[in-house]
């Protein structure tokens, strides 16, 4: 069975130095579309000024407004107390995190520093999993052999695979990426975080902070008191057969989160609207990871898009952003409007581009803080978009901001 550990990971990371933003969980490079319908054609908008759009300040504030990033409290008698609690979530046959207090958006919930980390296999092994368990204290390798196994009944092994042995299973079970190092990347166990279980609707985001080596987890909405926190343990933009099966080939479990425990008629919307997502992000995967390539790519996708939008047939960002407000899947917005930031400044749009890349750092602060590093390329654009490598290389054109 394959790892928890997403590859590469679950919170977004900039491509520097290319112009993509890749998201999370997810393996698809979202240099979506233009929702951007031209309303002037080339040359007709010379240098718009971009003052005009009011609400978009001219320079990104020096600090996140209220919430990004900060860390729980609430109204609760006890606010150093942690605002959750580990308690049975029986519909998954074992314990889940519920929230103790109510938590607003963009608070960090849980920040944990891994038990110990591991490379990727094929260098780990049981054996070399077995050998940081040495390190650790007796309570934390009690704690640690406490944990799910979902590779428990694969003990014996198929004819010709290796058994998996117990501590290498309950790593994989439970293992969140965690940052890369010279020799690769690494994926840890977090004592507390492996007690989040997975949605399709999740309201909590990871991020891997370099600096402090810890994971940070903060409300992708606001929760209420007595509701489960759950990541999503993989791309949760498909249908729910699609879920199902990838859950059930990478993680062994059949899914029974709200989303997918929809009655017939609203799992049919629901699916729907995730598809269409899925194909927007597709149709508009335009770039990989060799920059020039990638340059060329969007090149001639905006020049089929702009043709396209001559003929009134073009995708929306807009219609995307729609379908993931009302699917709650919010932590997907800043690849969108990165992508929208992108095609206005192909083309010089830099009043809409503005609009497009704030909105993406808002997104992006409330889903991995201030000082992720997307954040901070998106605060880097919004004080001076020019720097996007993209910007200008095709004829000037006025296209739309997101609002
Ligand atoms: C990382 S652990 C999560 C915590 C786990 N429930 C526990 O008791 O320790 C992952 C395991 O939890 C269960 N699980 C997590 N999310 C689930 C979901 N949405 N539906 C069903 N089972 C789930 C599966 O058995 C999975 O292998």
């Amino acid at each position: 069975m394959a790892t928890r550990v997403q590859s590469p990971p679950g919170r977004p990371s900039m491509r520097h130095g290319s112009s993509r933003y890749r998201h999370s969980r997810s393996s698809l490079y979202v240099a979506h579309t233009p929702s951007l319908e031209p309303i002037t054609t080339p040359d007709e908008d010379e240098d718009a000024d971009e003052s005009t759009v009011s609400s978009t300040p001219d320079s990104p504030p020096t600090s996140p407004s209220p919430g990004h990033g900060q860390e729980s409290s609430s109204s609760s008698t006890d606010e150093s107390s942690p605002p959750y609690k580990i308690a049975a979530a029986p519909l998954t046959d074992g314990v889940g995190l519920f929230a103790t207090r109510a938590i607003s958006k963009g608070t960090i919930v849980l920040c944990e520093a891994p038990m110990f980390t591991q490379p990727s296999p094929p260098t780990r092994t049981n054996s070399t999993v077995m050998a940081a368990l040495s390190q650790c204290t007796r309570d934390e390798q009690r704690q640690y052999f406490n944990l799910a196994n979902a590779h428990k009944s694969k003990g014996s092994g198929a004819p010709g695979t290796q058994p998996v042995l117990p501590a290498l299973g309950i790593f994989e079970t439970n293992a969140l990426p965690c940052g890369k190092t010279r020799s690769g990347r690494r994926a840890g166990v977090f004592l507390t975080a492996a007690r989040l279980n997975h949605s399709c609707r999740p309201n909590l985001a990871r991020s891997w902070d370099e600096t402090s080596q810890q994971m940070a987890f903060r409300a992708l909405r606001d929760v209420a008191e007595g509701e489960e926190l759950c990541l999503n343990y993989v791309d949760v933009i498909g249908t729910r057969a699609q879920r199902t099966e990838e859950l059930q080939s990478a993680y062994g479990f059949e899914c029974v989160c709200e989303a997918c425990a929809l009655g017939f008629e609203e799992l049919a919307e629901s699916d729907r609207r995730r598809a269409a997502i899925r194909r927007l992000f597709e149709e508009v995967a335009v770039c990989g990871n060799e920059p020039t390539l990638g340059l060329r790519k969007v090149r001639s996708f905006v020049i089929d898009w702009l043709r396209r939008c001559s003929r009134g047939s073009y995708v929306q960002v807009k219609l995307a952003l729609q379908l993931l407000k009302e699917e709650e899947l919010v932590h997907y917005e800043a690849s969108f409007c990165f992508d929208g930031f992108q095609f206005c400044i192909l083309v010089s749009d830099f009043v809409n581009a503005k609009a497009w890349i704030r909105k993406a750092w808002e997104a992006s602060c409330n889903t991995s803080g201030p000082d992720s590093p997307a954040s901070r390329a998106f605060k880097m654009y919004w004080a001076n978009p020019r720097a996007h490598e993209l910007a200008g290389v095709l004829p000037r054109a006025t296209l739309h901001g997101p609002d």
